[in-house]
């Protein structure tokens, strides 16, 4: 849509937004068959000067439908496929009469053809959100206001979403007679008369979602109890035999269902896993809970690098199986080792990791496992599980840093938490049959850390796979370019000290039980520089002072390569000439060691078939490409040119989650905008599960539905599009959709991601506030305004 400008005002949303969104919608493809007419989207009721904007926004004022020219009919879709068998070097080539850098948009529906977006999108600033480095920088209070250079908008500020009175929590989920005792007595400060909170103190209940509230719609009971922006959805009022009349909360029990009962649980959401207890989250901060594997490891390798010739066993690591707490219980029994006597011996007498990478669960990377990337920020839980519903087969938490989660801190371990759906194994297909060898095990969703040192990783790996059995694997980020990580050695600065990432690895993989580890890289930290081939050469075989002392590979389970180097960040494409080579190189490495390795092989392993036994089974690295990925034709394209394992999607899918659904289905899918706005109804839902349908939890889900507006809204609909494929690096001139919707959805404007946000969450707090990552979004608002 043409930057600077808001798009037309929506209706304040009906009971049904969707019922509303069809209207806005018209015209507009609602599967990927239909067909557009630029005019049908000038709804009866619309003031002369809006219409009149609309036409002109055309730019094209005649009548005659117009063809998305991506129907699905059969021949159409073989030309997508065919795209698909490009080589990736010749799509990245330039297409004759396709213009470098421009989104190739069909005339009719170009609104300006001399003006090109503004470069708006800062992905430096989205990876950096949440985990600024610089001093805390004023941007002129609400919005953003003071002008200035462009950049990113350090220190931004939410707001908060609360009620004007607030409920005391001992009445929050009460009925209105119930004797509840407030432990703060005379001088708690909150209110404890429901109908004076219901009446003065929040604001009207939300007439979205049916005016039902979705926590209760799933579960039959709501944790915000009357706080609950929906309270009215299940509660009532009763009147008594004698005459007074009672507030009172309705539960619902689904036939068969128990209610979960657990106050604790509720208050987590629902659905989610990998909670950990507030009495864990003290004890870590009182540093009453030990670390045993982790210090005896770090001992024995302080001992071994004095001297490496010394041949002492390592720590028996399989004996140190807890975490204590400071009343000396045990918080969390870890994985019991299982050997018999025999063999335990044998072993501690053996100068081999304890925890050999056999013993490990396995993960699967194959063509068949879209990896959804680590994304701060934005890779939270509620987005992650529109992804899976969409078919996303691999996800991972936001990066969470290693000291705030050895040290209890309850935000770092809220990164930690997954959903259900997450904890299913990935799909089963008879290309994975590593899957069914390995069934039960197999989970979607796995953590990523970021630490700076060998022990901090250490005991971060151990607590982590103590606390949360529910972990896939536990990922090293090695590719963060944030200056604060970087600055303490931590994210890509350790791709420049590769002895210590190999031994922190190592490391990690021998304390974390059978979780596997895995390590993501950029190509180096220099321009030109790459260093990605030799660390990887390293981390398959080990480095030289373990090939010294006999040591095997340090055992990671998977490497992820971002062809990036940390100076280049997002400037220029993913370097997938490079991801090659790295892949051949491993790919090559593995063969020889496999070779070497093969008599190590576990029985049943050997009757996998070659490709099955590629990944971790001998301690050899699955290995998965990741940037830049926009489409399914991307996705085909590098997993058959460059022999990687698997591929990791990040912007691709913040820009169109059902990219997972192209990648299962092998083809594009012009989603209209009424569906598109159907998986913004889905996030609303999922984040008020999640982060509670309570003010506060309304206003959490809205900053987090802004944030993913703010990559959503680059989608340009494949239906609108001269050529294919759609490409990260092109720039879309100012554009008009097939629709009112389809235009508001490609507003880069945080003004129209409000208004989208309003249609789920109704009217924003007056206290809400957005400031989007970038400042160029803001000051548009300001010239216009
Ligand atoms: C908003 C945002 C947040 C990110 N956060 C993380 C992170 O927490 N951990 C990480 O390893 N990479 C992070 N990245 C990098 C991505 O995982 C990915 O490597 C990079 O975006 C390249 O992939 P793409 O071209 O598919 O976007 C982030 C990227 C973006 C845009």
């Amino acid at each position: 849509m043409a930057e600077g400008r808001t798009a037309p005002d929506v209706e304040r949303p009906s009971a049904n937004p969707l019922e509303q969104s069809e209207r806005l919608d018209a015209g507009s493809a609602d599967n990927t068959t239909k067909r557009a007419n630029p005019q049908a989207d000038i709804l009866p009721g619309d003031s002369a000067t809006t219409k009149a904007e609309k036409i002109e926004r055309h730019g094209d004022t005649s009548n005659g439908d117009v063809s998305t020219g991506f129907e699905q009919s059969a021949p159409k879709r073989r030309k997508m496929d065919q795209e698909s068998a490009l080589t990736a070097a010749e799509r990245t080539e330039e297409q004759p009469g396709r213009k470098k850098g421009v989104t190739p948009i069909k005339k009719e529906f170009l609104v300006d053809i001399s003006r090109i977006s503004e470069p708006a999108h800062d992905d430096d600033a989205a990876e950096a959100s949440g985990k600024t480095a610089q001093p805390p920088q004023t941007v002129g209070g609400k919005g953003g206001k003071k002008k200035g250079k462009g950049g990113q908008n350090h220190n931004r500020q939410f707001g908060r979403s609360r009620d004007e009175i607030q409920l005391c929590m001992s009445r929050a989920k009460v009925n209105e007679f119930a004797s509840s005792t407030c432990q703060f007595g005379e001088k708690c400060k909150y209110e404890h008369d429901i109908r004076r909170y219901l009446k003065d103190g929040k604001r009207e209940d939300l007439a979205t979602f049916g005016s039902i509230c979705p926590v209760w719609e799933l579960k039959g009971k709501c944790s915000a109890g009357w706080r609950c922006r929906f309270a009215g959805s299940h509660s009532k009022e009763v009147e008594h035999e004698d005459g007074r009349k009672e507030l009172v909360l309705v539960e619902r029990e689904k036939p068969g269902e128990q209610i979960n009962g657990d106050d604790e649980m509720q208050e987590e959401g629902v659905g989610v896993v990998n909670v950990i207890s507030n009495a864990a989250k003290i004890s870590l901060r009182k540093k009453h809970i030990q670390t045993v594997k982790s210090d005896q490891y770090l001992q024995w390798m302080n001992e071994h690098n004095q001297d490496p010739t010394n041949g002492r066993p390592r720590p028996d690591l399989k004996a140190a199986v807890e975490l204590i707490d400071d009343e000396g219980i045990p918080i969390k029994i870890a994985p019991s080792n299982g050997d018999s006597n025999g063999v335990h011996d044998i072993r501690a007498s053996y100068v081999e990791p304890p925890f050999r990478a056999s013993e490990k669960r396995r993960i699967y990377y194959g063509p068949e496992t879209p990896v959804l990337a680590p994304l701060t920020t934005q890779g939270n839980l509620p987005f992650r599980r529109l992804c899976v519903s969409l078919g996303a087969q691999v996800t991972w938490s936001e990066m969470a840093m290693g000291l705030p989660l050895v040290q209890g801190e309850k935000g770092e371990w809220a990164l930690m938490k997954a959903h259900e759906s997450e904890t299913a194994p990935p799909a089963y297909s008879p290309k994975n049959p590593v899957l069914d060898y390995n069934h039960s095990k197999d989970l979607k969703f796995g953590a990523q850390i970021a630490a700076n040192k060998p022990w901090l990783a250490l005991k971060t790996t151990e607590i982590l796979t103590s606390l949360c059995p529910q972990l896939r694997a536990i990922d090293l980020n090695c590719g963060c370019p944030i200056d604060l990580v970087c600055r303490q050695g931590a994210g890509s600065a350790l791709l420049d000290s590769h002895a210590k990432l190999e031994k922190t690895l190592r490391g990690m993989n021998a304390v974390s039980g059978e979780t596997p580890i895995t390590v993501k890289i950029r190509m180096g930290t220099k321009d030109k520089h790459p260093t990605a081939e030799k660390l990887c050469q390293r981390l398959v075989l080990g480095g030289p002072e373990a090939q010294d002392h006999g040591e095997g590979p340090c055992g990671v389970a998977a490497i992820t390569l971002h062809g990036r180097s940390k100076q280049q960040r997002y400037t220029r494409s993913a370097d997938w000439q490079y991801i090659a080579d790295c892949a051949s190189l491993v790919k090559k490495l593995k063969a020889e060691r496999s070779t070497i390795t093969d008599t190590a092989r576990e029985p049943d392993a050997r009757d996998l078939p070659a490709s099955s036994t590629s990944g971790t089974g001998e301690g050899l690295p699955y290995f998965c490409g990741n940037g830049d990925i926009l489409s399914h034709v991307d996705y085909t394209a590098h997993l058959q040119d460059t022999g990687v394992d698997a591929c990791m999607i990040a912007r691709g899918a913040l820009i169109k989650p059902w990219i997972f659904e192209e990648i299962q289905q092998n083809q594009y899918l012009d989603k209209s905008a009424s569906e598109r706005l159907g998986y913004i109804e889905q996030f609303a839902r999922n984040g008020l599960e999640y982060w509670g349908s309570d003010e506060i939890g309304v206003g959490t889900t809205r900053r987090f539905l802004l944030e993913w507006l703010s990559f959503s809204c680059r989608y340009v609909p494949i239906g609108i599009l001269d050529e294919l494929p759609p490409r990260f690096g092109d720039r879309p001139p100012a554009f008009q959709g097939r629709s009112e919707l389809e235009t508001l959805l490609s507003s880069g404007d945080y003004r129209d991601w409000i208004k989208i946000s309003e249609m789920f969450l109704g009217p924003a707090h007056k206290d809400f506030q957005f400031q989007p990552k970038h400042k160029s979004n803001s000051y548009e608002i300001e010239a216009e305004g």
